[in-house]
């Protein structure tokens, strides 16, 4: 499909709704089912979205609302109350001093996405409470390696959290699915061509964060993976166009995902989809809760040694023959002329704990900061 057929099919989602978001709204449901027609449109107008900006909300999901809105409340129950009266269960959970580890847990100032995102050791604390799910069948799966298993607050709020968090991963994982069914169409490939292209790590990682009031709240940065999958309950979320400085608040309808790309789809298509630069800024005094689902993050890690290593080639250079000579990638500022997943992920981790390490030192020398 041209370019213009793409943005004509963008326009004419766009028109199908009754309000102006500041970002296109794509609704899915032709990808979700075969009882709905349209499914080229869908993918052209996915096409659209992921060659401009990168970021786009979408409706039609089949996610039912009642599944969502337990999955927020129950995460800004169970986070917020931390450092309150409920705190032992979540004590056990506490992650070692660099968070990103094992641990699902972290606590509110412990991550900074600023500090390794060009703010270096002056970056602000950040105000958000963390919690991240690893996929649910792996808690019975002994081949998993123990430390990628769940572990859940032994509390009240820690139950009703697991059960909310469960039955939102089952969906969204889905979604996630079928959205990279329609983005293997949108690159002319069969619709199962992303998830075997990534397979055996095929599952995502979900993530409640909550934002407690206090300001910053998530420093920019651009996401690792393929997809995320957004749901929010409170406005706060901004993104950076492609090619502008400037920052936009990212409207949505009530009940969508807000989808962006991230460096690894960026660097697969070799630049032609964008990873979205984002940030959250400007929480109310009544806080706020965003679900994030990393596509694809679940990196399968057995018992024994290391995870399948895939070799994935960027895609076939565009028709004007341009020479490729890799892309730098954010957070590793090196030119990438193929992804090894997962180690492209592990690698991207394993810098933000270097990088947070040597931040702390720093910081811990006397006279260090603001030097
Ligand atoms: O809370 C949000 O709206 C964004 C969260 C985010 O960007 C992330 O977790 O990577
Ligand atoms: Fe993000």
């Amino acid at each position: 499909m041209s370019a213009a057929a793409a943005q004509s099919a963008t326009h004419a989602t766009h028109a199908a709704l009754t309000h102006e978001w500041s970002v296109p709204v794509i609704d899915i449901a032709a990808l979700t089912s075969e009882r709905h027609a349209g499914r080229a449109e869908v993918v052209a107008a996915l096409s659209a979205a992921v060659l401009s900006d990168g970021i786009f909300a979408v409706v039609g999901h089949g996610i039912q609302e009642d599944v969502m809105q337990r999955a927020l409340a129950a995460s800004k129950a169970a986070l917020q109350i931390r450092g309150s009266a409920d705190t032992e269960g979540w004590a056990e959970l506490q992650p070692p001093p660099q968070a990103l580890g094992p641990a699902n847990f972290v606590p509110a100032y412990a991550e900074n996405l600023g500090r390794y995102n060009g703010q270096g050791a002056n970056a602000a604390p950040e105000s958000v409470q963390k919690f991240t799910v690893y996929p649910p069948s792996w808690d019975s799966d002994p081949l998993v390696r123990k430390s990628r298993r769940n572990s859940w607050p032994d509390t009240a709020a820690g139950a009703a959290l697991r059960g909310a968090l469960e039955t939102y991963f089952g969906e969204v994982q889905r979604v996630s699915e079928v959205l990279h069914g329609g983005l293997s169409e949108a690159v002319g490939r069969p619709r199962q061509f992303i998830s075997d292209m990534l397979n055996p790590h095929t599952e995502g990682l979900l993530r409640s964060n909550c934002y407690l009031p206090g300001h910053p709240h998530m420093a920019a940065h651009k996401d690792l993976g393929t997809t995320t999958l957004l749901l929010v309950d409170a406005p706060g979320l901004e993104f950076q166009p492609h090619s502008r400085e400037e920052w936009i608040a990212a409207a949505a309808p009530k009940g969508a995902l807000i989808v962006n790309i991230g460096e690894f789809f960026e660097i697969w298509t070799r630049g032609a989809w964008r990873a979205t630069p984002h940030r959250v800024t400007g929480v109310s005094d009544q806080g706020r809760c965003s679900l994030a689902f990393f596509s694809n993050q679940g990196i399968y890690y057995p018992e024994d040694g290391s995870p399948v290593n895939r070799t994935i080639q960027p895609l076939a250079a565009s028709d004007d023959g341009e020479a490729w000579s890799g892309l730098e990638c954010s957070l590793g500022r090196e030119a990438r002329q193929s992804i090894e997943w997962p180690a492209f992920f592990q690698e991207a981790v394993a810098r933000i704990r270097s990088k947070g390490a040597a931040e702390e030192s720093s910081a811990a020398r006397p006279n260090a900061a603001g030097a």
